[in-house]
C-alpha cells in the first residue's frame, strides 16, 4: 500500500466509548423500490465516537442506507422495513415527519457529495448558516452571526466574517465543502453522515476535507458514517468498516481486522483490486458488474461472481454471524 496520504492516527488513538449501548443499532433494514429489494436485511451497530466506513461497488446501496437513516426517503418512493434504534429514539424507521424534523439537522446531519449542488446558490453562505442556527437552535440574529463566524473558522475558512457575505459560486469547491461541513456541524449532531464528501474534489483537497470531518467529529465526540469508494482511505480514517454488495452486508468489523485478513471472498476480491490510495472501487469492478435487481439470487447476492461459491450459496442466504472477530455472511469463507 502507498504511504498514508492522511495523518489521522492520533485522532484514532482516542478510544471510542464502548461501555455504553451503541448510539445506533440497525437490525434487518430492508428497502424496496417497487419490486426491487435495494437493501436486503442490513444490520449494523455504531458506538459513540466511532467512525464507520460503508464500502462497496457503485449501486451497493451505501447512499441508500445513509439517506434512509436520515429520513430522506419518503414512503411514496420506497417501503422500508426493519428497526433502527438511535440513542433514546426507539426506531427511526417508525418516525413520522414531525419526528424526523426534530432529529434531522440537529442530532443527525449529513455532508452531501457535491456541495455545489447542496448549497443554495441564491443565498449567501452566512444566510444559509445563520438560518440553520436560528431555526434549529433558536438563536437570535447577533448570536447566530457570531456562532456562524466561529463555525467557519473551525472548518478552516479564513476571513470568516467577510466570507459570510459570499455566495457559494464565489468559493472554490473545497471551500464550499468546508461550508457544508460547518452547516452539518452547526447543531453539534450526535451522528454525521458523510456521503462521498470528496468525490467532487481533487485528491489533495479530498484528504483535507476527510481530515477536517474526522477532526471535527472527534472533537465533538460525535460518531460518523462515511460512504466511501476508496478502500485505502477507509482503512486509514475509520475505526470500523462494513462491506456491502448489492444491498447485502458481506463482512463488517474493525477496519484493520477486516482489511488485514478479509474472510469474505468479496472483501478479498475488492482488496486485491483496489487497496491503493485513490483507486476507486467504482473504477474497476472485479469480475463483471453487480447483477440486475431482476436477476438476484435468492441466497447470497455475490454467489454469481464468487470464486468460492458452493451450490447452496445462490439458494440459501448465509446469516450475518460472528466469525473470527468480525461479522460475516458467507457459507464458504476464505
Ligand atoms: N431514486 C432512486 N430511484 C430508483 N432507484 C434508485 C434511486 N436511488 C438509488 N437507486 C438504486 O438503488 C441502488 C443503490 O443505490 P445507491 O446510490 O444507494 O448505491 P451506492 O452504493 O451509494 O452507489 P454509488 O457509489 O454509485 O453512489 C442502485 O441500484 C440504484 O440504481
Amino acid at each position: 500500500m502507498n504511504a498514508p496520504l492522511l495523518d489521522v492516527r492520533p485522532l484514532l488513538d482516542v478510544p471510542p466509548v464502548l461501555d455504553v449501548p451503541p448510539l445506533l443499532d440497525v437490525q434487518g433494514l430492508t428497502l424496496c423500490r417497487g419490486d426491487k429489494r435495494i437493501l436486503d436485511g442490513v444490520s449494523m451497530t455504531l458506538g459513540r465516537g466511532e467512525t464507520l466506513a460503508l464500502v462497496g461497488e457503485s449501486g451497493a446501496g451505501k447512499s441508500t442506507i445513509a439517506f434512509a437513516l436520515m429520513g430522506l426517503i419518503g414512503a411514496k418512493e420506497a417501503t422500508i422495513e426493519g428497526r433502527a434504534r438511535f440513542d433514546d429514539v426507539a426506531d427511526l424507521v417508525a418516525l413520522d415527519e414531525k419526528g424526523w424534523a426534530a432529529l434531522r439537522g440537529q442530532r443527525l446531519a449529513m455532508v452531501f457529495q457535491d456541495a455545489g449542488s447542496a448549497l443554495n446558490p441564491s443565498y449567501t453562505v452566512g444566510a444559509q448558516l445563520i438560518s440553520v442556527l436560528r431555526r434549529k437552535l433558536g438563536l437570535g440574529r447577533n448570536e447566530a452571526r457570531t456562532r456562524a463566524v466561529t463555525l467557519l473558522e473551525s472548518v478552516g475558512i479564513n476571513d470568516a466574517a467577510v466570507r459570510l457575505s459570499a455566495y457559494p459560486h464565489e468559493l472554490s469547491g473545497g471551500m464550499q465543502q468546508r461550508v457544508m461541513v460547518a452547516i452539518a456541524l452547526a447543531c453539534d449532531p450526535d451522528l454525521l453522515f458523510a456521503d462521498e464528501p470528496t468525490s467532487a474534489l481533487d485528491v489533495t483537497i479530498q484528504a483535507q476535507i476527510v481530515s477536517l470531518i474526522l477532526e471535527q467529529t472527534r472533537a465533538r465526540g460525535a460518531s460518523c458514517i462515511f460512504v466511501l469508494h476508496d478502500l485505502a482511505l477507509a482503512s486509514q480514517c475509520c475505526d470500523r468498516i462494513m462491506v456491502l454488495y448489492a444491498g447485502q452486508v458481506m463482512e463488517a468489523g474493525d477496519c484493520r481486522t477486516v482489511l488485514d485478513d478479509p474472510r469474505h471472498p468479496y472483501t478479498r476480491l475488492l482488496k486485491s483490486c483496489v487497496l491503493e490510495i485513490g483507486a476507486e472501487i467504482l473504477d474497476d469492478p472485479p469480475e463483471g458488474g453487480v447483477p440486475s435487481y431482476d436477476a438476484m439470487p435468492a441466497g447470497c447476492r455475490f454467489a454469481t461472481r464468487c470464486p468460492r461459491a458452493l451450490p447452496r450459496c445462490a439458494a440459501e442466504r448465509p446469516p450475518l454471524a460472528e466469525f473470527d472477530g468480525r461479522a460475516l455472511a458467507c457459507w464458504n469463507p476464505t
